[in-house]
Protein backbone atom coordinates (compact mmCIF):
# COMPACT_ATOMS: atom_id res chain seq x y z
CA UNK A 1 0.00 0.00 0.00
CA UNK A 2 1.90 3.31 -0.82
CA UNK A 3 1.26 6.44 1.04
CA UNK A 4 -1.29 7.97 -0.36
CA UNK A 5 -3.78 4.51 0.00
CA UNK A 6 -2.35 4.76 3.56
CA UNK A 7 -3.94 8.03 4.05
CA UNK A 8 -7.24 7.51 1.64
CA UNK A 9 -7.59 4.28 3.99
CA UNK A 10 -7.27 6.25 7.66
CA UNK A 11 -9.90 9.07 5.75
CA UNK A 12 -11.78 6.48 5.53
CA UNK A 13 -11.93 5.02 9.10
CA UNK A 14 -12.32 7.97 10.51
CA UNK A 15 -15.39 8.44 8.53
CA UNK A 16 -16.90 5.28 9.83
CA UNK A 17 -15.68 5.98 13.07
CA UNK A 18 -17.10 9.08 12.74
CA UNK A 19 -20.46 8.30 11.56
CA UNK A 20 -20.86 5.25 14.32
CA UNK A 21 -19.00 6.05 17.37
CA UNK A 22 -18.40 10.20 17.73
CA UNK A 23 -22.33 10.41 17.68
CA UNK A 24 -21.84 9.36 21.71
CA UNK A 25 -19.60 13.23 21.80
CA UNK A 26 -20.34 12.94 25.47
CA UNK A 27 -20.07 9.02 26.21
CA UNK A 28 -16.22 9.53 24.98
CA UNK A 29 -16.00 12.64 26.86
CA UNK A 30 -16.80 11.06 30.43
CA UNK A 31 -14.90 8.18 29.79
CA UNK A 32 -11.90 10.39 28.73
CA UNK A 33 -12.18 12.83 31.72
CA UNK A 34 -12.12 9.28 33.75
CA UNK A 35 -9.11 7.69 32.21
CA UNK A 36 -6.97 11.50 32.41
CA UNK A 37 -8.61 11.78 35.77
CA UNK A 38 -7.20 7.95 36.99
CA UNK A 39 -3.60 9.05 35.15
CA UNK A 40 -3.80 12.45 36.90
CA UNK A 41 -4.48 10.34 40.51
CA UNK A 42 -1.54 8.34 39.39
CA UNK A 43 0.72 11.43 39.44
CA UNK A 44 -0.62 12.77 42.97
CA UNK A 45 -0.20 9.85 44.60
CA UNK A 46 3.08 10.03 43.79
CA UNK A 47 3.38 13.06 45.34
CA UNK A 48 2.13 12.27 48.05
CA UNK A 49 4.06 9.45 48.77
CA UNK A 50 7.28 11.38 48.46
CA UNK A 51 5.49 14.08 51.13
CA UNK A 52 5.06 11.41 53.30
CA UNK A 53 8.59 10.27 53.18
CA UNK A 54 9.49 14.23 53.83
CA UNK A 55 7.37 13.76 57.00
CA UNK A 56 8.93 10.61 57.72
CA UNK A 57 12.39 12.27 57.86
CA UNK A 58 11.81 15.07 59.61
CA UNK A 59 9.53 12.96 62.10
CA UNK A 60 5.92 15.27 61.44
CA UNK A 61 3.24 12.90 63.04
CA UNK A 62 0.70 15.45 61.98
CA UNK A 63 1.43 15.41 58.58
CA UNK A 64 2.34 11.76 58.21
CA UNK A 65 -1.34 11.21 59.51
CA UNK A 66 -2.49 13.58 56.81
CA UNK A 67 -0.77 12.27 53.92
CA UNK A 68 -2.07 8.43 55.20
CA UNK A 69 -5.35 9.36 54.59
CA UNK A 70 -4.77 11.66 51.58
CA UNK A 71 -3.45 8.50 49.84
CA UNK A 72 -6.79 6.72 50.75
CA UNK A 73 -8.94 10.12 49.90
CA UNK A 74 -6.88 9.71 46.48
CA UNK A 75 -7.43 6.00 45.91
CA UNK A 76 -11.15 6.69 46.83
CA UNK A 77 -11.53 9.22 43.77
CA UNK A 78 -9.89 6.55 42.03
CA UNK A 79 -13.12 4.73 42.25
CA UNK A 80 -14.96 7.41 40.14
CA UNK A 81 -12.65 7.40 37.55
CA UNK A 82 -12.27 3.96 37.47
CA UNK A 83 -15.80 3.23 36.95
CA UNK A 84 -16.11 5.92 34.53
CA UNK A 85 -13.29 4.59 32.58
CA UNK A 86 -14.53 0.99 32.25
CA UNK A 87 -18.30 1.84 31.73
CA UNK A 88 -18.55 4.57 29.57
CA UNK A 89 -15.35 2.55 27.12
CA UNK A 90 -16.59 -0.02 27.09
CA UNK A 91 -20.62 1.53 26.59
CA UNK A 92 -19.26 3.12 22.97
CA UNK A 93 -17.56 0.00 22.37
CA UNK A 94 -20.95 -1.60 22.28
CA UNK A 95 -22.79 1.02 20.98
CA UNK A 96 -20.39 1.20 18.20
CA UNK A 97 -20.71 -2.65 17.77
CA UNK A 98 -24.25 -2.65 17.73
CA UNK A 99 -24.87 0.34 15.22
CA UNK A 100 -22.50 -1.43 13.12
CA UNK A 101 -24.28 -4.80 13.04
CA UNK A 102 -27.10 -3.17 11.85
CA UNK A 103 -25.88 -1.18 9.33
CA UNK A 104 -23.99 -3.75 7.53
CA UNK A 105 -27.10 -6.28 7.97
CA UNK A 106 -29.43 -3.27 6.26
CA UNK A 107 -26.72 -2.46 3.77
CA UNK A 108 -26.52 -6.51 3.01
CA UNK A 109 -30.17 -6.13 2.32
CA UNK A 110 -29.76 -3.04 0.06
CA UNK A 111 -27.28 -5.25 -2.22
CA UNK A 112 -28.14 -6.54 -5.19
CA UNK A 113 -27.84 -10.75 -6.17
CA UNK A 114 -24.47 -9.87 -8.25
CA UNK A 115 -22.71 -8.84 -4.99
CA UNK A 116 -24.35 -12.15 -3.01
CA UNK A 117 -22.94 -14.40 -6.24
CA UNK A 118 -19.06 -12.76 -5.75
CA UNK A 119 -18.64 -12.40 -2.30
CA UNK A 120 -18.55 -15.45 -0.63
CA UNK A 121 -21.26 -15.96 2.64
CA UNK A 122 -18.37 -17.04 4.91
CA UNK A 123 -16.46 -13.64 4.14
CA UNK A 124 -19.42 -11.92 5.23
CA UNK A 125 -19.82 -13.80 8.44
CA UNK A 126 -16.94 -12.62 9.51
CA UNK A 127 -17.33 -9.52 8.90
CA UNK A 128 -19.88 -9.52 11.17
CA UNK A 129 -18.57 -12.28 13.93
CA UNK A 130 -14.92 -10.81 14.02
CA UNK A 131 -14.01 -7.41 12.58
CA UNK A 132 -16.72 -6.00 14.11
CA UNK A 133 -16.04 -6.83 17.75
CA UNK A 134 -12.27 -6.39 16.94
CA UNK A 135 -13.19 -2.96 16.16
CA UNK A 136 -15.17 -2.73 19.74
CA UNK A 137 -12.40 -4.25 21.55
CA UNK A 138 -9.96 -1.61 19.92
CA UNK A 139 -12.25 0.87 21.11
CA UNK A 140 -12.55 -0.53 24.51
CA UNK A 141 -8.57 -0.45 24.76
CA UNK A 142 -8.77 3.19 24.07
CA UNK A 143 -8.58 3.87 27.88
CA UNK A 144 -5.11 2.30 28.25
CA UNK A 145 -4.24 4.84 25.92
CA UNK A 146 -6.07 8.00 26.64
CA UNK A 147 -4.23 8.94 29.84
CA UNK A 148 -1.24 7.99 28.10
CA UNK A 149 -0.67 11.49 26.79
CA UNK A 150 -0.75 13.35 30.21
CA UNK A 151 1.29 10.49 31.73
CA UNK A 152 4.28 11.15 29.33
CA UNK A 153 4.30 14.84 28.94
CA UNK A 154 2.87 15.54 32.97
CA UNK A 155 5.43 12.86 34.42
CA UNK A 156 8.37 14.44 32.56
CA UNK A 157 7.67 17.82 33.17
CA UNK A 158 7.59 17.32 36.84
CA UNK A 159 10.85 15.31 36.51
CA UNK A 160 12.35 17.95 34.95
CA UNK A 161 11.13 20.72 37.53
CA UNK A 162 12.66 18.14 40.29
CA UNK A 163 15.86 17.19 38.81
CA UNK A 164 17.12 18.68 35.40
CA UNK A 165 20.26 16.22 35.90
CA UNK A 166 18.81 13.14 36.74
CA UNK A 167 15.99 13.77 33.71
CA UNK A 168 18.90 13.76 31.51
CA UNK A 169 19.83 10.64 32.74
CA UNK A 170 16.55 8.95 32.42
CA UNK A 171 15.77 10.21 29.59
CA UNK A 172 18.17 8.78 27.59
CA UNK A 173 16.37 5.30 27.47
CA UNK A 174 13.20 6.75 26.14
CA UNK A 175 14.46 7.02 22.73
CA UNK A 176 16.17 3.51 22.64
CA UNK A 177 12.68 2.31 23.94
CA UNK A 178 10.83 4.08 21.09
CA UNK A 179 12.92 2.27 18.23
CA UNK A 180 12.34 -0.87 19.72
CA UNK A 181 8.12 0.06 20.35
CA UNK A 182 8.53 1.28 16.96
CA UNK A 183 10.48 -2.18 15.38
CA UNK A 184 8.03 -4.53 17.56
CA UNK A 185 4.74 -2.87 15.58
CA UNK A 186 6.05 -3.45 12.43
CA UNK A 187 6.24 -7.17 13.19
CA UNK A 188 2.72 -7.17 14.28
CA UNK A 189 1.19 -4.92 11.55
CA UNK A 190 -0.60 -7.82 9.10
CA UNK A 191 -0.67 -10.78 11.58
CA UNK A 192 -4.33 -9.22 12.90
CA UNK A 193 -5.32 -8.93 9.48
CA UNK A 194 -3.96 -12.66 7.85
CA UNK A 195 -5.67 -13.71 10.88
CA UNK A 196 -8.93 -12.38 10.29
CA UNK A 197 -8.55 -13.94 6.76
CA UNK A 198 -8.16 -17.50 8.12
CA UNK A 199 -10.90 -16.99 10.34
CA UNK A 200 -13.50 -16.01 7.78
CA UNK A 201 -11.93 -19.36 5.42
CA UNK A 202 -13.04 -21.07 8.72
CA UNK A 203 -16.18 -19.57 8.66
CA UNK A 204 -16.63 -20.51 5.00
CA UNK A 205 -15.66 -24.20 5.55
CA UNK A 206 -18.77 -24.14 8.22
CA UNK A 207 -21.02 -22.42 6.19
CA UNK A 208 -20.57 -24.60 3.42
CA UNK A 209 -20.58 -27.91 5.10
CA UNK A 210 -23.90 -27.38 6.93
CA UNK A 211 -25.83 -26.01 3.93
CA UNK A 212 -24.58 -28.89 2.47
CA UNK A 213 -24.71 -31.81 4.67
CA UNK A 214 -26.77 -34.01 2.38
CA UNK A 215 -24.12 -34.17 -0.14
CA UNK A 216 -21.10 -34.76 2.26
CA UNK A 217 -23.12 -37.44 3.81
CA UNK A 218 -24.66 -39.27 0.48
CA UNK A 219 -20.71 -38.89 -0.87
CA UNK A 220 -19.23 -40.20 3.26
CA UNK A 221 -17.07 -36.81 2.56
CA UNK A 222 -17.11 -36.22 6.67
CA UNK A 223 -13.47 -37.18 7.32
CA UNK A 224 -12.47 -35.09 4.46
CA UNK A 225 -14.45 -32.52 5.28
CA UNK A 226 -13.47 -32.41 9.02
CA UNK A 227 -9.45 -32.62 8.14
CA UNK A 228 -10.35 -29.70 5.74
CA UNK A 229 -12.13 -27.85 8.34
CA UNK A 230 -9.10 -29.03 10.73
CA UNK A 231 -6.31 -27.37 8.44
CA UNK A 232 -8.16 -24.13 8.02
CA UNK A 233 -8.80 -24.11 11.94
CA UNK A 234 -4.85 -25.19 13.44
CA UNK A 235 -4.11 -22.58 10.67
CA UNK A 236 -6.26 -19.84 12.18
CA UNK A 237 -5.16 -20.67 15.81
CA UNK A 238 -1.54 -20.61 14.64
CA UNK A 239 -1.72 -17.37 13.18
CA UNK A 240 -3.27 -16.25 16.34
CA UNK A 241 -0.95 -17.38 18.59
CA UNK A 242 1.82 -15.50 16.61
CA UNK A 243 0.19 -12.47 16.70
CA UNK A 244 0.02 -12.86 20.68
CA UNK A 245 3.38 -13.60 20.95
CA UNK A 246 4.40 -10.78 19.00
CA UNK A 247 2.52 -8.72 21.72
CA UNK A 248 3.67 -10.67 24.14
CA UNK A 249 6.86 -10.00 22.84
CA UNK A 250 6.57 -6.02 22.67
CA UNK A 251 5.16 -5.52 26.55
CA UNK A 252 7.68 -7.43 28.46
CA UNK A 253 10.47 -5.39 25.83
CA UNK A 254 9.36 -1.91 27.05
CA UNK A 255 9.21 -3.69 30.94
CA UNK A 256 12.51 -4.63 30.67
CA UNK A 257 13.81 -1.05 28.80
CA UNK A 258 11.72 0.77 31.61
CA UNK A 259 13.13 -1.36 34.27
CA UNK A 260 16.65 -0.59 33.00
CA UNK A 261 15.62 3.66 33.06
CA UNK A 262 14.66 3.52 36.41
CA UNK A 263 17.67 0.82 38.05
CA UNK A 264 19.72 3.68 36.19
CA UNK A 265 17.87 6.94 37.72
CA UNK A 266 18.11 5.08 40.82
CA UNK A 267 22.27 4.48 40.32
CA UNK A 268 22.38 8.01 39.15
CA UNK A 269 19.84 9.40 41.71
CA UNK A 270 21.23 7.63 44.38
CA UNK A 271 24.47 9.23 44.02
CA UNK A 272 23.15 12.55 43.78
CA UNK A 273 21.23 11.85 47.07
CA UNK A 274 24.68 10.61 48.52
CA UNK A 275 26.04 14.27 47.35
CA UNK A 276 23.44 16.23 48.92
CA UNK A 277 21.98 17.46 46.16
CA UNK A 278 18.78 15.83 46.13
CA UNK A 279 16.51 15.17 48.97
CA UNK A 280 15.62 11.22 49.04
CA UNK A 281 11.97 11.94 48.83
CA UNK A 282 12.51 14.21 45.77
CA UNK A 283 14.54 10.58 44.60
CA UNK A 284 11.39 8.31 45.83
CA UNK A 285 8.72 11.10 43.87
CA UNK A 286 10.95 10.57 41.07
CA UNK A 287 10.98 6.83 40.70
CA UNK A 288 7.09 6.94 41.31
CA UNK A 289 6.73 9.64 38.11
CA UNK A 290 9.07 7.49 36.13
CA UNK A 291 6.89 4.83 36.61
CA UNK A 292 3.95 6.42 35.18
CA UNK A 293 5.84 7.41 32.28
CA UNK A 294 7.03 4.36 31.49
CA UNK A 295 2.92 3.21 31.61
CA UNK A 296 2.24 5.91 29.64
CA UNK A 297 4.79 4.94 27.23
CA UNK A 298 3.25 1.49 27.52
CA UNK A 299 0.05 2.84 26.56
CA UNK A 300 1.83 4.47 23.25
CA UNK A 301 3.35 1.72 22.27
CA UNK A 302 0.13 -0.31 22.32
CA UNK A 303 -1.67 3.02 20.42
CA UNK A 304 -0.03 2.06 17.33
CA UNK A 305 -1.55 -1.66 17.13
CA UNK A 306 -4.79 -0.73 18.04
CA UNK A 307 -4.46 1.59 15.62
CA UNK A 308 -3.58 -0.85 13.02
CA UNK A 309 -6.19 -3.53 14.41
CA UNK A 310 -8.66 -0.44 13.98
CA UNK A 311 -8.07 0.00 10.17
CA UNK A 312 -7.67 -3.50 9.35
CA UNK A 313 -10.96 -3.83 10.66
CA UNK A 314 -12.58 -1.25 9.34
CA UNK A 315 -11.20 -1.58 5.56
CA UNK A 316 -12.61 -5.07 6.01
CA UNK A 317 -15.84 -3.82 7.24
CA UNK A 318 -16.06 -0.83 4.54
CA UNK A 319 -14.73 -3.44 1.69
CA UNK A 320 -16.74 -6.26 2.31
CA UNK A 321 -19.75 -4.54 3.14
CA UNK A 322 -20.66 -0.91 3.58
CA UNK A 323 -18.90 0.61 1.21
CA UNK A 324 -20.72 -1.73 -1.26
CA UNK A 325 -22.81 0.58 -3.81
CA UNK A 326 -25.95 -1.54 -4.50
CA UNK A 327 -26.00 -1.21 -8.10
CA UNK A 328 -29.66 -1.74 -8.23
CA UNK A 329 -31.35 0.70 -6.50
CA UNK A 330 -34.37 3.28 -7.66
CA UNK A 331 -32.81 5.85 -9.30
CA UNK A 332 -33.49 9.51 -7.32
CA UNK A 333 -36.07 10.40 -9.68
CA UNK A 334 -37.97 7.16 -9.57
CA UNK A 335 -41.51 7.13 -9.89
CA UNK A 336 -43.82 4.55 -7.88
CA UNK A 337 -45.13 2.08 -10.18
CA UNK A 338 -48.89 2.71 -10.02
CA UNK A 339 -51.18 -0.36 -10.77
CA UNK A 340 -50.52 -2.55 -13.41
CA UNK A 341 -51.92 -4.32 -16.06
CA UNK A 342 -49.24 -7.00 -16.25
CA UNK A 343 -47.93 -5.85 -19.79
CA UNK A 344 -43.95 -6.70 -20.21
CA UNK A 345 -41.71 -6.04 -23.28
CA UNK A 346 -38.25 -6.91 -23.32
CA UNK A 347 -36.46 -4.89 -26.23
CA UNK A 348 -33.02 -5.62 -27.66
CA UNK A 349 -31.93 -6.78 -24.22
CA UNK A 350 -28.20 -7.71 -23.75
CA UNK A 351 -26.69 -8.68 -20.62
CA UNK A 352 -23.68 -10.41 -19.27
CA UNK A 353 -22.36 -11.78 -15.73
CA UNK A 354 -19.18 -10.83 -16.95
CA UNK A 355 -17.85 -8.34 -18.63
CA UNK A 356 -17.13 -10.10 -22.31
CA UNK A 357 -18.81 -13.53 -21.79
CA UNK A 358 -22.76 -12.36 -22.98
CA UNK A 359 -24.89 -14.47 -21.26
CA UNK A 360 -28.36 -12.79 -23.04
CA UNK A 361 -27.92 -11.33 -26.37
CA UNK A 362 -30.73 -9.29 -28.55
CA UNK A 363 -33.74 -10.71 -26.45
CA UNK A 364 -36.55 -9.03 -27.63
CA UNK A 365 -40.39 -10.41 -26.72
CA UNK A 366 -43.98 -9.22 -25.25
CA UNK A 367 -45.96 -11.05 -22.88
CA UNK A 368 -49.13 -9.29 -22.75
CA UNK A 369 -51.46 -8.86 -19.70
CA UNK A 370 -52.64 -12.57 -18.34
CA UNK A 371 -50.40 -14.25 -20.98
CA UNK A 372 -48.10 -17.62 -19.87
CA UNK A 373 -45.26 -17.74 -21.80
CA UNK A 374 -42.92 -20.67 -21.21
CA UNK A 375 -39.13 -20.62 -21.61
CA UNK A 376 -36.92 -23.51 -22.63
CA UNK A 377 -33.83 -24.39 -23.93
CA UNK A 378 -30.68 -26.27 -23.18
CA UNK A 379 -29.34 -25.88 -19.40
CA UNK A 380 -27.41 -22.55 -19.43
CA UNK A 381 -29.17 -21.16 -22.46
CA UNK A 382 -30.36 -18.05 -20.02
CA UNK A 383 -33.85 -19.40 -18.78
CA UNK A 384 -33.08 -17.75 -15.10
CA UNK A 385 -31.09 -14.58 -16.30
CA UNK A 386 -34.15 -13.87 -18.46
CA UNK A 387 -36.57 -14.48 -15.38
CA UNK A 388 -34.22 -12.46 -12.72
CA UNK A 389 -34.42 -9.41 -15.27
CA UNK A 390 -38.27 -8.49 -14.78
CA UNK A 391 -37.89 -8.02 -10.94
CA UNK A 392 -34.44 -6.31 -11.79
CA UNK A 393 -32.48 -8.36 -9.80
CA UNK A 394 -30.08 -7.21 -12.60
CA UNK A 395 -29.99 -4.29 -15.02
CA UNK A 396 -29.63 -5.17 -19.09
CA UNK A 397 -26.22 -4.00 -20.20
CA UNK A 398 -28.52 -2.95 -23.44
CA UNK A 399 -31.91 -2.93 -24.70
CA UNK A 400 -34.68 -2.34 -21.62
CA UNK A 401 -37.63 -4.23 -20.00
CA UNK A 402 -40.82 -1.99 -19.52
CA UNK A 403 -43.75 -3.62 -17.68
CA UNK A 404 -46.58 -1.44 -18.96
CA UNK A 405 -44.48 0.77 -20.58
CA UNK A 406 -42.25 1.93 -17.81
CA UNK A 407 -38.74 1.09 -17.80
CA UNK A 408 -37.80 -0.42 -15.07
CA UNK A 409 -34.98 1.57 -13.78
CA UNK A 410 -37.31 4.35 -14.10
CA UNK A 411 -39.72 2.63 -11.69
CA UNK A 412 -38.88 2.34 -7.66
CA UNK A 413 -37.48 -1.08 -6.62
CA UNK A 414 -39.88 -1.66 -4.49
CA UNK A 415 -43.14 -0.83 -5.99
CA UNK A 416 -41.84 -2.64 -9.01
CA UNK A 417 -41.30 -5.91 -6.65
CA UNK A 418 -44.60 -5.47 -5.00
CA UNK A 419 -46.17 -6.33 -8.45
CA UNK A 420 -44.32 -9.75 -8.41
CA UNK A 421 -44.56 -13.06 -7.23
CA UNK A 422 -41.74 -15.15 -7.84
CA UNK A 423 -42.08 -19.48 -6.97
CA UNK A 424 -38.37 -20.50 -7.19
CA UNK A 425 -37.42 -24.22 -7.63
CA UNK A 426 -36.11 -24.92 -4.52
CA UNK A 427 -38.26 -23.85 -2.58
CA UNK A 428 -37.41 -21.56 0.73
CA UNK A 429 -38.86 -21.21 4.19
CA UNK A 430 -38.14 -19.37 7.49
CA UNK A 431 -37.69 -20.67 10.24
CA UNK A 432 -41.35 -19.44 12.19
CA UNK A 433 -44.61 -20.77 12.11
CA UNK A 434 -46.49 -21.86 8.48
CA UNK A 435 -48.82 -19.22 8.71
CA UNK A 436 -45.98 -16.45 9.11
CA UNK A 437 -44.71 -18.18 6.17
CA UNK A 438 -47.56 -17.49 4.14
CA UNK A 439 -48.00 -14.27 5.53
CA UNK A 440 -44.66 -13.16 4.06
CA UNK A 441 -46.10 -11.99 0.94
CA UNK A 442 -48.43 -9.69 2.48
CA UNK A 443 -47.68 -8.88 6.35
CA UNK A 444 -51.05 -7.01 6.91
CA UNK A 445 -53.06 -11.09 6.21
CA UNK A 446 -55.66 -11.97 8.28
CA UNK A 447 -55.92 -15.35 9.30
CA UNK A 448 -58.61 -15.69 6.92
CA UNK A 449 -56.79 -14.64 4.30
CA UNK A 450 -53.74 -17.03 5.29
CA UNK A 451 -56.46 -20.12 5.35
CA UNK A 452 -57.53 -18.79 2.00
CA UNK A 453 -54.35 -19.02 0.11
CA UNK A 454 -53.72 -22.46 1.78
CA UNK A 455 -56.79 -23.78 0.29
CA UNK A 456 -56.38 -22.52 -3.50
CA UNK A 457 -52.52 -23.89 -3.01
CA UNK A 458 -53.77 -26.83 -1.84
CA UNK A 459 -51.92 -26.81 1.55
CA UNK A 460 -54.72 -26.64 3.59
CA UNK A 461 -56.07 -30.17 3.71
CA UNK A 462 -52.06 -31.41 5.27
CA UNK A 463 -51.56 -28.32 7.37
CA UNK A 464 -54.86 -28.80 9.04
CA UNK A 465 -54.22 -32.64 9.39
CA UNK A 466 -53.49 -33.19 12.92
CA UNK A 467 -52.05 -36.55 11.89
CA UNK A 468 -49.60 -34.78 9.79
CA UNK A 469 -49.03 -31.12 11.54
CA UNK A 470 -50.51 -31.67 15.22
CA UNK A 471 -49.89 -27.65 15.38
CA UNK A 472 -51.62 -26.68 12.08
CA UNK A 473 -50.70 -23.07 11.01
CA UNK A 474 -49.19 -22.73 14.43
CA UNK A 475 -46.50 -25.25 13.35
CA UNK A 476 -42.56 -24.21 13.53
CA UNK A 477 -41.18 -24.87 10.46
CA UNK A 478 -37.19 -26.13 10.85
CA UNK A 479 -34.66 -23.93 8.95
CA UNK A 480 -35.76 -23.65 5.18
CA UNK A 481 -38.83 -25.47 6.21
CA UNK A 482 -36.87 -29.28 6.27
CA UNK A 483 -39.31 -31.19 8.17
CA UNK A 484 -41.78 -30.88 5.16
CA UNK A 485 -41.50 -32.40 2.25
CA UNK A 486 -40.86 -31.37 -0.77
CA UNK A 487 -44.53 -31.22 -2.27
CA UNK A 488 -45.98 -29.39 0.90
CA UNK A 489 -42.72 -26.86 0.74
CA UNK A 490 -44.24 -26.04 -2.87
CA UNK A 491 -47.43 -25.64 -2.10
CA UNK A 492 -46.76 -23.56 0.94
CA UNK A 493 -44.26 -21.37 -1.14
CA UNK A 494 -47.46 -21.16 -3.76
CA UNK A 495 -49.76 -19.75 -1.01
CA UNK A 496 -46.95 -17.62 -0.41
CA UNK A 497 -47.19 -15.99 -3.60
CA UNK A 498 -50.96 -16.07 -3.79
CA UNK A 499 -51.42 -13.95 -0.47
CA UNK A 500 -49.59 -11.66 -2.14
CA UNK A 501 -51.70 -11.38 -5.29
CA UNK A 502 -49.04 -9.92 -7.82
CA UNK A 503 -50.10 -9.47 -11.31
CA UNK A 504 -47.04 -10.84 -12.37
CA UNK A 505 -45.46 -14.43 -12.06
CA UNK A 506 -42.57 -15.78 -12.25
CA UNK A 507 -42.48 -19.73 -12.17
CA UNK A 508 -39.05 -21.84 -11.92
CA UNK A 509 -41.02 -25.61 -12.00
CA UNK A 510 -38.92 -27.99 -10.15
CA UNK A 511 -37.15 -30.29 -11.81
CA UNK A 512 -37.05 -33.60 -9.25
CA UNK A 513 -39.96 -35.72 -9.78
CA UNK A 514 -42.78 -35.75 -7.16
CA UNK A 515 -45.23 -38.90 -6.18
CA UNK A 516 -48.23 -38.40 -8.88
CA UNK A 517 -50.69 -37.52 -6.23
CA UNK A 518 -48.28 -34.66 -4.88
CA UNK A 519 -47.57 -33.58 -8.32
CA UNK A 520 -51.27 -33.46 -9.15
CA UNK A 521 -51.56 -31.49 -6.47
CA UNK A 522 -48.80 -29.04 -7.13
CA UNK A 523 -49.90 -28.47 -10.60
CA UNK A 524 -53.63 -27.23 -9.98
CA UNK A 525 -52.15 -24.93 -7.11
CA UNK A 526 -49.83 -23.84 -9.91
CA UNK A 527 -53.11 -23.33 -12.47
CA UNK A 528 -55.08 -21.70 -9.69
CA UNK A 529 -52.09 -19.57 -9.37
CA UNK A 530 -51.02 -18.68 -12.77
CA UNK A 531 -55.57 -17.65 -13.37
CA UNK A 532 -55.27 -13.96 -14.83
CA UNK A 533 -51.47 -13.31 -14.08
CA UNK A 534 -48.65 -12.70 -16.51
CA UNK A 535 -46.72 -15.43 -16.22
CA UNK A 536 -43.26 -16.33 -17.15
CA UNK A 537 -42.65 -20.11 -16.43
CA UNK A 538 -38.91 -21.79 -16.98
CA UNK A 539 -40.80 -24.74 -18.21
CA UNK A 540 -39.91 -28.30 -17.01
CA UNK A 541 -43.15 -29.89 -17.76
CA UNK A 542 -45.14 -30.62 -21.34
CA UNK A 543 -48.35 -29.91 -19.97
CA UNK A 544 -47.00 -26.19 -19.35
CA UNK A 545 -45.42 -26.03 -22.59
CA UNK A 546 -48.60 -27.36 -24.53
CA UNK A 547 -50.90 -24.92 -22.67
CA UNK A 548 -48.46 -21.97 -22.76
CA UNK A 549 -49.49 -18.65 -24.85
CA UNK A 550 -45.92 -18.59 -26.27
CA UNK A 551 -42.97 -20.89 -25.93
CA UNK A 552 -39.76 -19.13 -25.93
CA UNK A 553 -36.88 -21.64 -27.12
CA UNK A 554 -33.51 -20.25 -25.83
CA UNK A 555 -30.19 -21.34 -27.22
CA UNK A 556 -26.95 -20.18 -25.98
CA UNK A 557 -28.20 -16.37 -25.05
CA UNK A 558 -30.67 -16.19 -27.82
CA UNK A 559 -33.92 -16.71 -28.92
CA UNK A 560 -33.47 -19.05 -31.06
CA UNK A 561 -37.69 -20.12 -31.44
CA UNK A 562 -40.99 -18.68 -30.60
CA UNK A 563 -44.55 -19.66 -30.82
CA UNK A 564 -47.05 -22.13 -29.76
CA UNK A 565 -46.19 -25.52 -29.06
CA UNK A 566 -48.03 -26.71 -32.35
CA UNK A 567 -46.47 -24.09 -34.20
CA UNK A 568 -43.13 -24.79 -32.69
CA UNK A 569 -43.54 -28.53 -33.88
CA UNK A 570 -44.60 -27.73 -37.51
CA UNK A 571 -41.00 -25.93 -38.08
CA UNK A 572 -38.73 -28.26 -39.93
CA UNK A 573 -35.89 -29.96 -37.45
CA UNK A 574 -36.79 -26.94 -35.16
CA UNK A 575 -34.74 -26.65 -31.88
CA UNK A 576 -37.83 -26.72 -30.06
CA UNK A 577 -39.22 -30.11 -32.25
CA UNK A 578 -35.59 -31.84 -31.17
CA UNK A 579 -36.06 -30.64 -27.29
CA UNK A 580 -39.65 -32.26 -27.79
CA UNK A 581 -38.52 -35.57 -28.88
CA UNK A 582 -35.47 -35.51 -26.59
CA UNK A 583 -37.37 -34.19 -23.54
CA UNK A 584 -40.53 -34.16 -23.46
CA UNK A 585 -41.99 -36.41 -25.79
CA UNK A 586 -41.99 -39.34 -23.04
CA UNK A 587 -44.36 -37.67 -20.95
CA UNK A 588 -46.83 -38.33 -24.10
CA UNK A 589 -46.03 -41.75 -23.26
CA UNK A 590 -46.07 -42.05 -19.66
CA UNK A 591 -48.88 -39.62 -19.53
CA UNK A 592 -49.41 -38.13 -16.01
CA UNK A 593 -50.29 -34.52 -15.11
CA UNK A 594 -47.34 -32.23 -15.54
CA UNK A 595 -44.55 -34.98 -15.11
CA UNK A 596 -41.10 -33.40 -14.52
CA UNK A 597 -38.40 -33.99 -17.04
N1 LIG B 1 -24.00 -15.52 -11.14
C1 LIG B 1 -23.44 -15.84 -12.28
N2 LIG B 1 -22.20 -15.44 -12.58
C2 LIG B 1 -21.63 -15.76 -13.75
N3 LIG B 1 -22.23 -16.51 -14.69
C3 LIG B 1 -23.47 -16.95 -14.46
C4 LIG B 1 -24.14 -16.65 -13.24
N4 LIG B 1 -25.36 -17.22 -13.27
C5 LIG B 1 -25.44 -17.86 -14.46
N5 LIG B 1 -24.32 -17.70 -15.16
C6 LIG B 1 -24.06 -18.21 -16.52
O1 LIG B 1 -25.01 -17.65 -17.37
C7 LIG B 1 -25.46 -18.60 -18.31
C8 LIG B 1 -26.98 -18.69 -18.27
O2 LIG B 1 -27.37 -19.12 -16.99
P1 LIG B 1 -28.88 -19.35 -16.61
O3 LIG B 1 -28.91 -19.75 -15.18
O4 LIG B 1 -29.68 -18.17 -17.02
O5 LIG B 1 -29.26 -20.58 -17.53
P2 LIG B 1 -30.52 -21.52 -17.48
O6 LIG B 1 -30.94 -21.70 -18.88
O7 LIG B 1 -31.52 -20.99 -16.52
O8 LIG B 1 -29.88 -22.86 -16.92
P3 LIG B 1 -30.57 -24.00 -16.03
O9 LIG B 1 -31.62 -24.64 -16.87
O10 LIG B 1 -29.44 -24.93 -15.79
O11 LIG B 1 -31.08 -23.35 -14.81
C9 LIG B 1 -24.76 -19.90 -17.96
O12 LIG B 1 -23.70 -20.05 -18.86
C10 LIG B 1 -24.26 -19.70 -16.58
O13 LIG B 1 -23.05 -20.38 -16.41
Amino acid sequence: MDKSDGADLSRRVWRLLGAYMLRDKWLLFVALLSAIGLSGTGLLSAKIMSDLFDALKVGNAAKLNLYSLAIVGVYVVRWFFVYGEMVYFAEAGQRLGLRLRSAIYTHLQSLSLRFFNKQRTGALMSTINNDVPLLQSSIASLKDLAPAPFQVIGGIAICIWISPKLSLAAMIVIPLMAAIINWLTKQIKGITSRTQDKLSDVNTIMEETLSGIRVIQSFSAEQHEIARFDRENHNAKELFMQSVRRQANLKPSVDVIGAIGISFALWVGGNLVVGHQLSFAHLVYFIGLLNQVAVGLNGLGGAKVTWEQIRAASERILDNVLDVEPDIRSAPDAVSLPEIQGLIEFRNVDFAYVPGTPVLSNISFTMNPGEVVAVVGKTGSGKSTIADLIPRFYDPDAGSVTVDGHDLRAVTVQSLRKHIAIVPQETMLFGGTIRDNIAYGNPDATDEMVEQAARAANAHDFISNPNVLPDGYNTIVGERGKQLSGGQRQRVAIARALIKNPRILILDEATSALDNQSETLVQQALDELMQGRTTLVIAHRLSTVVNADRILVMQNGRIAESGTHAELLRIPDGIYAQLYETQFRWEVETPQVGAPL
